[in-house]
Order: C-alpha cells, then sequence, then structure tokens
C-alpha cells in the first residue's frame, strides 16, 4: 500500500514540502499520498494577509501577524526559491525589498506552476496528532471548518509546518489594566495610521519593534518611543524618536523606565515576540524550544529526535526563510523516500542536536548567525537535488543589509542587491520607500 504523508501547514515551509514531493514526481519518482491540512481559506501561511484580529469566522485564532503596509524587512535575495527566480515570476527583476503583495504572488507563483493544490485540504484544522507504537502509524484528527465535521485519518509520517510566528507572547505590566489608551501586541497590529498624531511606546528591540515603530513614524505619529531588555537597537532614528531601557510600569497615561525616566504615552505596541505552540500535538510529540538556530530536539534541524517518523519545518529563529524551508523540505522528503537514511540510534541524534547547539553558543555576533544558517542550509542541499545557488552571495546580501540598515535605518529599503540565482543586479526602487503608500502590486512592478 501507498505510504501516506500528513503535511500540516500551506505557508511557505509546507508549500516547499508539496514542491520537493512533486519535484520528485516530476523526475519519475513514486511518491506517497500527500495530504496538506490548512486552516486557512488559502495559502501562503502569515503571508496570507487579512484585516481580522482575534478570531476569523470560523472562531479559530487568526494565523496572520502582517500588517498593511509591511514591505520584505530582509533583502529578497536572501530568500529567493532556488528553482524559481523573482526573474522567473514576473518576467523581469524586481527591487529588493517588495511589498508584502508581491511576496504572496512570488509564493503562489511556484505552487501553481507545481499544479499541488489540490493535495491541500483548506479550512481545515489539525486538532489532534498521535502516535500507534504498535502499527506505526499516526492517527490525525482534522476538523473541516466548512463542513463543520472531524474526523480521523492514518498516516505513515506527519510533518509540521505550521509556523512560529503566530501566538504571541504577552506580558503583563503594573498599571496595564488602568492604562488610559489602547494595548496591543504586534500579532494584532495592522495599520500604523491608527496611530497617527500619538505618543507611541513600542516595547521589545527586534525586528518587530523597529519595523512597527518605523512605521508609526512614517504614518505620523508625533513621537515613537522604544524600550529594550538587554541593549538599544542603537539605529540612528530621526529625532522624535527616543530609545529607553526596560519598561517597570505604567502610571495613568505614564510609562515608567528602568532609569527612572518618564514618558507620557498614548497607545503601547508589544512587539515581545512569539512562541512555538503547537496545540494539537501530545507532550511526547511536541517541540518544546526557544527561538534560536539549533531548534531543541530536532536532527538535522528538522528530525524530532525521539521519533524520527516526524518532521518540523522551520522551526528555527530565520536569516534564511523561503530557501531554507526548501533545503528542509527536500532532506525530508528523500528521507520519507528512503533516500536518505536516519540513524537509528537515538544517542547519535542526540550528539548531532548538542553539537549544533555548542556551535551556536559558541558566540552572539550577528555575522556568525548568518554564516551558521548559511552553512547549515549549504549542508541540507548539499545531500538532496535541490538546486545549489549562491548561499555565500545570499550572505553578503544579509550582511550589506545590516550594513545598510546602520547607516540608515528610515531609507535601507531603496538599496538593492544581486539575484543569488540568476546573478542579475535588482534595480533601485525608485520611490523612495519612506514615501510610497501605494504598496500594490502594480505600483511597485511599474518601478
Ligand atoms: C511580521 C512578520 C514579518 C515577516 N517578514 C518577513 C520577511 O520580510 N521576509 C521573510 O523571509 N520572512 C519574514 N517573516 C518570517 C516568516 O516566518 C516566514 O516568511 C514564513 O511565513 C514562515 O513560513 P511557515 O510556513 O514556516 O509558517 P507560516 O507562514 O506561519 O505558515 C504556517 C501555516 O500553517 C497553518 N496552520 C497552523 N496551525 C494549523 C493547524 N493546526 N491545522 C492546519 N493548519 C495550520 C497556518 O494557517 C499557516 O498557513 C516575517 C514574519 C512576521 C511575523
Amino acid at each position: 500500500m501507498k505510504k501516506r504523508v500528513a503535511i500540516i501547514g500551506a505557508g511557505p515551509s509546507g508549500l516547499a514540502q508539496l514542491r520537493a514531493f512533486q519535484s520528485a514526481a516530476q523526475k519519475g519518482a513514486e511518491i506517497p499520498e500527500i495530504v496538506c491540512f490548512e486552516k486557512q481559506t488559502n495559502w501562503g501561511g502569515l503571508w496570507n494577509y487579512t484585516w481580522r484580529t482575534g478570531l476569523d469566522e470560523y472562531g479559530e485564532p487568526v494565523h496572520c501577524s502582517m500588517y498593511r503596509y509591511l514591505w520584505t524587512n530582509g533583502p529578497k535575495e536572501g530568500l529567493e526559491f532556488a528553482d524559481y527566480s523573482f526573474e522567473e515570476h514576473f518576467g523581469k527583476q524586481i527591487a529588493s525589498y517588495p511589498p508584502r503583495a508581491v511576496m504572496f504572488d512570488y509564493i503562489e507563483g511556484r505552487v501553481v506552476k507545481a499544479g499541488v493544490r489540490d493535495w491541500i485540504r483548506f479550512s481545515t484544522v489539525v486538532r489532534h496528532v498521535e502516535y500507534d507504537e504498535a502499527a506505526e502509524t499516526f492517527t490525525v484528527t482534522a476538523h473541516d471548518l466548512v463542513e463543520d465535521h472531524m474526523y480521523a485519518e492514518e498516516f505513515d509520517h506527519v510533518i509540521v509546518a505550521s509556523g512560529h510566528f503566530s501566538t504571541p507572547n504577552v506580558p503583563e505590566y503594573e498599571g496595564f489594566s488602568t492604562f488610559n489608551g489602547r494595548i496591543v501586541h504586534a500579532h494584532d497590529f495592522r495599520d500604523a495610521r491608527e496611530f497617527a498624531g500619538k505618543d507611541v511606546l513600542v516595547m521589545g528591540s527586534s525586528y518587530s519593534a523597529e519595523d512597527i515603530g518605523s512605521q508609526c513614524w512614517k504614518y505620523g505619529a508625533k513621537t515613537v518611543t522604544s524600550c529594550y531588555r538587554s541593549a538599544p537597537m542603537g539605529f540612528k532614528w530621526p529625532d522624535n524618536w527616543q530609545e529607553k531601557p526596560a519598561l517597570v510600569r505604567v502610571e495613568g497615561k505614564e510609562a515608567v523606565f528602568k532609569d527612572g525616566s518618564r514618558q507620557e504615552v498614548d497607545a503601547i505596541i508589544l512587539c515581545t515576540g512569539y512562541k512555538h505552540y503547537f496545540p494539537f500535538l501530545p507532550d511526547d510529540l511536541r517541540l518544546k524550544t526557544a527561538n534560536r538556530l539549533a531548534a531543541a530536539d530536532l536532527y538535522k534541524g528538522v528530525v524530532w529526535v525521539h521519533n524520527p517518523r516526524l518532521f518540523y519545518l522551520g522551526m528555527q529563529d530565520q536569516w534564511f526563510t523561503f530557501n531554507m524551508f526548501d533545503a528542509q523540505a527536500w532532506y525530508v522528503r528523500d528521507i520519507v523516500l528512503g533516500r536518505i537514511e536516519v540513524p537509528q540510534d537515538k544517542q547519535v541524534l542526540m550528539a548531532d542536536v548538542r553539537e549544533r547547539e555548542e556551535r551556536e553558543e559558541a558566540s552572539d555576533d550577528v555575522k556568525y548567525a548568518i554564516r551558521y544558517q548559511a552553512d547549515y542550509v549549504k549542508e541540507l542541499i548539499g545531500e538532496t537535488d535541490y538546486p545549489s545557488f549562491d548561499v555565500d552571495g545570499a550572505c553578503a546580501a544579509f550582511y550589506e543589509w545590516k550594513k545598510h540598515k546602520a547607516e540608515d535605518i528610515m531609507a535601507f529599503r531603496n538599496h538593492s542587491y544581486r539575484s543569488v540565482i540568476t546573478g542579475t543586479m535588482a534595480p533601485r526602487h525608485h520611490t523612495p520607500w519612506k514615501d510610497a503608500l501605494d504598496d500594490s502590486m502594480e505600483a511597485y512592478l511599474m518601478n
């Protein structure tokens, strides 16, 4: 009987897995029966934007954490699919920091071409997964939201590609419940225009804080204050943007910081990160990890060491994204197809995890982290037929990106880089991003 494989999620990771199997089939391989469960009505994961926050039309938690005017925060050259370039999709090279809608179109382009939509059951949430030792199969219980019907099916493998930037980490601070303003987590932030004319406090010092603070500033916030726990972001911010140490409490409308200073604010945006959250997995199958490069308990970053028939995609902290998901998906595919053997000895699997952890912990330098992930991508693609690409070039684009941000955080998106697939230089963005309100694909492609 044909093997059956369940993929949970049709975001960039799950779609990479579909494309991986389809590419093997295209080359004549016998592939298993694939069922991809996707709780949203469409594919694209976080890139499938919705205005909704809280619960969706079925009462399910909204997955999307992106906002209306989101433009990629890293250069597109760092994430380009090796088997489907931006030039192939758009018929020309495009600038390096596309808006969300352009990215969605690109993600969708590859899987439309691959013809894998029929493998996906949309509006279907995976509620529970259980492993039967004797039968060596997983029972996946799914909920068809349209029919409001639950059912269970058996699979030989489960691949978890449900993402980890959707369940917000929401801290509590003294005075929050009596704060006379709006408190919102980045997960529910949709449109910076809401904060025009306001004094905004952005909590956190990572990408969300950087970008949401910048959005608020660009769309007319009166002042932006950002506060950090360990170290300031350290960019050259505009005059009406100040960085403060950690928030201690809120008194009325005043935020009080660790150094004793105070600032009156109208709104607090919590850019306090996300949790790896898998409510559909029992303890023995559930990944418990911090957001790090060497995610816990994953051999080669993908194989669940406690049950090597279960895989996770995209669970690492992410410098590389789409091409790393591809590298992982091709690798997992080849395990499932019996082309790559996973060691039987759990100690060997654990040793691989420890080695990755130790190497990650050797330095907290950003360039080291980027290189670390580049080496990981190289390691995986070296073992499959995923088309090789200029991983070092992608690394260089990330280094340049860091440099350009340090030079001018408000205008770094006007820079462009060389494609690591086709070698073509991206055009410079003609409309300075700072002033661009129209994030539609049509407007962008006119550049
Ligand atoms: C604000 C923000 C900005 C970002 N910007 C960039 C950027 O500029 N460039 C970049 O490369 N990356 C960016 N990222 C990173 C992002 O994580 C990746 O680009 C990518 O979306 C991850 O893909 P994924 O498939 O692993 O997860 P997701 O995109 O989260 O997709 C997971 C899918 O699984 C589905 N799912 C979840 N649970 C279930 C269930 N129980 N049953 C069925 N389906 C389920 C979800 O509906 C979703 O479709 C950003 C992330 C955020 C939050």
